[in-house]
């Protein structure tokens, strides 16, 4: 008898997919429709936009104004700055059949850094994936809102003045060990040797751990210079895009071995800190310690994020590994290139040296490694700094995508979907904002002379709330060390002009032809 009962249940649910088939069909045709409809008038809107804004001639079917960057990336470069200084500060280009609206008037820059709704990262971002995956630089508005939280709080100024110490004794390797095989030599790799000081600086205030690159000589800063490199190539060469295409290129075999030396690299670091971890997790166990309950904001920051876990708001091994590799790469490519840029500076300004060498006496003497209350008596170094900054702005560009809610700027409304590009080198060296911006002038950041500047006329860490995380601690790192190196060291510049030194942009910005500045011991 049941037979019937379940055949006609079973005819029962039939009838109903059958008629829930159509149903669901429908549903996701209206989705899909009503997307399309969105992402259409989306695009319309920016075309509109794009139609109204200035525009640089030689515009080609598909390729838009990419054919005019092809060539060595010194000449896009070249090509992308003349861009911004014949049609900005805000103008708009198409990248094949992208378009990119620059942003490069110093009222608009703020209204975008501060805006809740261009918080997210633009397209070019994704091809940073492979070497810092989706670590805080990169990582989609949702993770990264949750993410800076957690790790602002390990870069407060409390944790900062201990990392002093840190910056002496990695400083000290570097002046008393390093540099003394220098002394009067030329065509120094000065790249590799900063970038392992800060290696080594930023192994051991954020994660807790001694990588003694300067000493071991470790290869991370030639793979990171290869990855970098290759990053930029693809983002200027529009058919790097296609990954059918890259994938083939020698290029790409390079990329993915260096970032494989990377991901090895920072792998080990983790793997050491979270044995040391657990270790200190069964001690607190039995002995009742409060490792547990230490307030989180004083951890360094690998340790914060494995306390994180720990307690239940778990990093897979992925997510852990990219925030890691995002401060190797951030924190290093960056503070060496300005620590060679601003050496070249001073090399070139013997004058502005021997100052910067006086006030360095004056704080600390010849012996005494700086500490925390002593970096902010650094002035003059400090204004040097920020001109070096400005100048040679490592971070020439900035991207980012307009998500959730249009943003009004002083000429126009940037459309949800639209893609700006913040050209951070072009607005330093403009001369509406800067007098004579092809010299050396610290004076300029003498506080009287910043308070009749628009703020966002200088932006070397960018700025608002996807602001750099390290900025602080940047500055006081590089004070540290460049006091330490010039009150023993006297720097010379070969290049005599900052016109001479032509720059290419490897997504950090770098001379075309290498650091030309050496040093001799002072007597
Ligand atoms: C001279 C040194 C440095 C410069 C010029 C610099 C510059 C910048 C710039 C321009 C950005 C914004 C990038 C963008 O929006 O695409 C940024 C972001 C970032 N920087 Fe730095 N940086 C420096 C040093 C450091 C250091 C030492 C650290 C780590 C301690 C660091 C960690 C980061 C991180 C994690 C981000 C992503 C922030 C976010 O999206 O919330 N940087 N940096």
């Amino acid at each position: 008898m049941s037979v019937p009962v379940a055949s006609s249940e079973m005819d029962n649910g039939i009838a109903k997919t059958v008629y829930a088939f159509p149903v669901i069909l429908a549903l996701l045709i209206v989705t899909w429709m009503m997307w399309f409809l969105k992402y259409r008038n989306e695009k319309r809107r920016i075309y509109e936009l794009m139609a109204t804004v200035k525009q640089p001639p030689s515009c080609y079917p598909i390729f838009g104004h990419s054919l005019n960057f092809v060539g060595t990336p010194t000449y896009a470069f070249q090509k992308i700055t003349e861009y911004f200084f014949n049609y900005g500060p805000n103008f708009g280009i198409w990248f094949g059949n992208m378009p990119l609206v620059v942003i490069g008037k110093p009222e608009d820059l703020e209204t975008v850094l501060m805006s809740q709704h261009c918080v997210s990262k633009s397209y070019f971002y994704k091809f940073t994936g492979i070497v810092v995956g989706e670590g805080l630089f990169s990582a989609p508005a949702h993770k990264w809102r949750r993410n800076r939280k957690l790790i602002q709080p390990t870069f407060n100024s409390r944790i900062l003045d201990h990392f002093v110490q840190i910056f002496g004794n990695t400083s000290s390797i570097c002046v008393n060990e390093i540099l003394p095989k220098y002394i009067n030599k030329r065509n120094i790799e000065w790249y590799n040797i900063f970038t392992s000081v800060n290696l080594d600086t930023i192994s051991q205030t954020a994660m807790g751990i001694n990588t003694d690159a300067q000493r071991i000589q470790i290869p991370f800063s030639k793979h990171l210079e290869i990855a970098m490199k290759a990053v930029y190539l693809r983002f200027v060469t529009i058919y790097y895009h296609l990954d059918f295409i890259f994938n083939r290129t020698s290029l790409c075999k390079e990329l993915r071995a260096s970032a494989k030396y990377i991901d090895g690299f920072t792998d080990k670091v983790i793997k050491e800190k979270k044995a040391e971890f657990n270790e200190k997790l069964k001690d607190s166990e039995q002995e009742v310690s409060t490792f547990d309950e230490a307030p989180i904001k004083r951890k360094v920051f690998l340790e914060m994020l494995l306390e994180i876990d720990h307690k239940g708001m778990k990093f897979t091994d992925k997510e852990l590994r990219d925030e890691v590799k995002t401060f190797f790469v951030g924190g290093t490519d960056t503070s060496a290139v300005t620590t060679c840029f601003f050496l070249s500076m001073m090399g070139m300004h013997q004058e502005i040296q021997q100052q910067v060498y006086e006030e360095i006496m004056e704080v600390v003497g010849e012996e005494r490694t700086p500490e925390p209350e002593d970096l902010p008596k650094f002035q003059l170094l400090e204004r040097c700094i920020k001109e070096t900054c400005r100048l040679f702005s490592p971070a020439p560009f900035v991207s980012r995508k307009v998500k959730g809610k249009d943003v009004t700027l002083s000429e126009f409304t940037l459309p949800v979907g639209t893609t700006l590009l913040l050209p951070i080198f072009y607005v330093h060296r403009c001369a509406d904002y800067w007098d004579e911006p092809l010299k050396f002038k610290p004076e300029r950041f003498r506080p009287e002379e910043v308070a009749k500047r628009h703020p966002y006329t200088f932006l070397p860490f960018s700025a608002g709330l996807r602001g750099c995380v390290g900025m602080r601690y940047s500055y006081m790192n590089m004070k540290t060390l460049l006091s330490m190196i010039l009150r023993k060291y006297k720097v010379y510049c070969d290049y005599k002009s900052i016109e001479e030194i032509k720059v290419k942009n490897y997504v950090v910005l770098r001379p075309i032809d290498g650091f030309k500045f050496h040093i001799q011991e002072r007597k």
